[in-house]
């Protein structure tokens, strides 16, 4: 019933107005599923490779497609994920392009959902999975690689951590975006927003971190629940090997001075959530920083782990972090961010399911968190490619999907 019978691909826009790679899967009793890939701007290293969309999906039409059409079956993942590994040949889809390889396969995981008749974080996932709702971490403030002349700091997240319920989680978000730009404007200080729809005002970090503060306990004492806040601090984008250290507009702190500095912040504003707060490439640094921490808030690994179980299983071995950011298009298959998940699981880290900056109106994000029982999805909190996501959370808790 799920053989694949065609796989049609295209280029379409993305949120920042580039192109990207959307795949159309049909099967043989009538199926479909649609995928668009995302894509990053700041970008780990060790990533899987995102080709121009025209060249992936060149690629893609030659090496891919004859090995799935008429060959898998839509509704069994992994043969569609081998399959794609398969046709690319590389270690990081280098062959036909993590942005084909990614759209490919959540088409074919909507397709396989759409014949089973089941929404697709129950195929995902399974019947008994889907009872649990991920915490919503809403972009509010940003700069870094998402913004011109704002914070050093690439994300400030709010962090609706005591909200009833998902709905109730999502507004708070929006609401917390509304409280910046009010005390942004009472400070005259007009804000442009970022990739993300966070404001990308010209402040120090240390102002964001004061107006973040202000805002979320503002929100918190309207909506009667707990929210803290987080950060994305992209560190592998403020490390420079020349300077030896992490670059912010005030000078160059030494790595010890960056775990210091993370770690005050975390005592300060008790935050809940600290991403990427050291460089790719520092296990050791992560360990330092999660043993001073870890046991107050989430050191979490983007840049660090790229949702690749190697580099995740090296972090659990030098005890770095406590919890991965699991993108799919970083890897390339929905197969290989759900090993990363369990794999995290097993070994006592949260999953975090993520957005890219670059987006689209695909919502399997939504349905991957809620499928592996993740306890957060990062997925902005206001535009349109990022409410695509946010309001399919609400329908999948609403059983409207
Ligand atoms: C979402 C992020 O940004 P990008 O997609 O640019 O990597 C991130 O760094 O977590
Ligand atoms: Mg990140």
């Amino acid at each position: 019933m799920t053989l694949i019978t065609d796989i049609r691909l295209r280029r379409v826009l993305d949120s920042r107005g580039n192109a990207t790679v959307e795949a159309d899967v049909l099967t043989e009793s009538g199926g479909f599923g649609r995928g668009k890939a995302p894509s990053g701007a700041s970008t780990g290293e060790y990533e899987a490779i995102e080709l121009p969309a025209n060249e992936a999906i060149a690629k893609a039409r030659e090496e891919a497609l004859p090995r799935l059409i008429g060959e898998v079956h839509a509704g069994n993942q992994r043969d569609v994920d081998a399959a794609l590994h398969a046709a690319d040949g590389t270690d990081d889809f280098s062959g036909i392009g993590a942005n084909s390889a990614v759209a490919i396969s959540m088409a074919a995981a909507k397709a396989g959902a759409d014949v089973l008749g089941a929404p697709l974080y129950q195929h995902l996932g399974g019947t008994f999975r889907g009872n649990e709702y991920p915490t919503p971490l809403g972009n509010i403030i940003g700069g870094g690689e998402h913004a011109a002349d704002a914070t050093n700091i690439q994300e400030f997240l709010a962090a609706p951590v005591g909200a009833p319920s998902v709905e109730e989680a999502v507004f708070a978000n929006a609401a917390v975006h509304q409280e910046v730009h009010d005390i942004l404007a009472d400070r005259d200080l007009p804000a442009g927003k970022g990739d993300e729809g966070a404001w990308a005002p010209s402040v120090s970090d240390d102002e964001a971190f004061e107006i973040m503060d202000e805002a979320v306990e503002t929100v918190a004492d309207d909506f009667g629940f707990a929210i803290s806040f987080g950060l994305d601090v992209a560190g592998a984008e403020l490390y420079d090997d020349d300077e030896d250290g992490y670059v912010y507009d005030d000078g160059v702190k030494s790595t010890e001075e960056q775990i210091e500095y993370i770690a005050e912040k975390v005592e300060e504003y008790d935050l809940v959530y600290v991403e990427d707060p050291l460089d790719e490439n520092d296990y050791e640094a992560f360990a330092d920083l999660t043993a001073q921490v870890g046991d107050q808030t989430l050191v979490c690994g983007d840049d660090l782990f790229v949702t690749n179980v190697e580099r995740l299983q090296a972090g659990i071995n030098a005890d770095a972090g406590n919890s991965i950011l699991i993108k799919p298009n970083q890897i390339g298959t929905l197969t290989d961010a759900v090993d990363a998940i369990e794999l995290a699981t097993a070994s006592g880290y949260e999953s975090v399911v993520s957005h890219r900056s670059g987006e689209t109106e695909d919502t399997t994000i939504a349905h991957l968190a809620v499928a592996t029982d993740a306890p957060f999805i990062k997925t902005g909190a206001v535009g349109g490619e990022r409410t695509a996501k946010l309001n399919e959370l609400i329908r999948i808790e609403d059983n409207a999907v």
